[in-house]
């Protein structure tokens, strides 16, 4: 598995092809779930082309799922806090642990500001949801660390029920026939247009970059 701090994803050449953020909550087929929601709605933004792509993924789910987003953009001063937080966190469970394997350990479940995918429009933590509303059991809650949930939080993580891996493979089948890339540690994290996706599937450079809004 190729994690975020990995030499190769920092190297892909940065691209923007301009295009607008749009404000998920005004897409009536989408629905946003407001746990990280923000007072400029900063979270609900996404890029219109990672947008089309997540209606066409959602068209694409077996009747009676649908996509429940949770974060999209995340504004680069919130990514910072995220990833000095768990450091700090992970420094004070495993003091053994150098700077170097804490950046490591870190980065499977917050991207270094360097390269945070959420910060270009094009990145999305997501789950699935019932016709009810009702989130569908996915082995661990959106945002569960490695740490918390003894690596269950992994996309292909072994040890959780049956039914959750189904789920899991239901989610991503449909994201990824729709172009979006996954991060192998976090089941609910799908990548378009960032150097992690460009890396992942050949692109020689990005298609988004990180942009400032909110
Ligand atoms: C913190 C988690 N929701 C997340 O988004 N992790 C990835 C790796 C990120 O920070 O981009
Ligand atoms: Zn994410």
């Amino acid at each position: 598995m190729i994690l975020i701090s990995d030499p190769r994803v920092a190297a892909v050449p940065l691209g923007d092809n301009g295009e607008p953020l749009v404000d998920l909550r005004t897409v009536p087929e989408l629905s946003v779930d407001a746990r990280l929601a923000d007072s400029r709605g900063a979270f609900a933004r996404i890029r219109e082309g990672a947008l089309d792509r997540l209606l066409a993924a959602q068209r694409s789910l077996p009747s009676g799922l649908r996509l429940l987003v949770v974060e999209a953009y995340r504004p680069l001063r919130l990514q910072r806090t995220y990833f000095d937080d768990y450091r700090a966190e992970l420094r004070s469970l495993y003091p053994a642990w150098d700077e170097s394997r804490v950046y490591l350990e870190a980065s499977k479940y917050v991207s270094p500001p360097e390269v945070a995918p959420h910060s270009t429009g094009g990145t999305v933590d997501l789950t699935l949801a019932g016709s009810d509303g009702l989130e569908l059991d996915m082995g661990t809650a959106v945002n569960d660390s490695p740490v918390a949930s003894g690596n269950a939080c992994f996309t292909a993580a072994a040890h959780i029920p049956v039914a959750a891996r189904r789920n899991r493979f239901v989610l991503g089948s449909a994201l990824r026939s729709a172009g979006f890339v996954n991060y192998p540690t976090e089941w609910w994290h799908w990548s378009f247009g960032d150097r992690y996706w460009a890396l992942a599937s050949g692109a020689p450079r990005t298609r988004y970059g990180p942009v400032d809004v909110g």
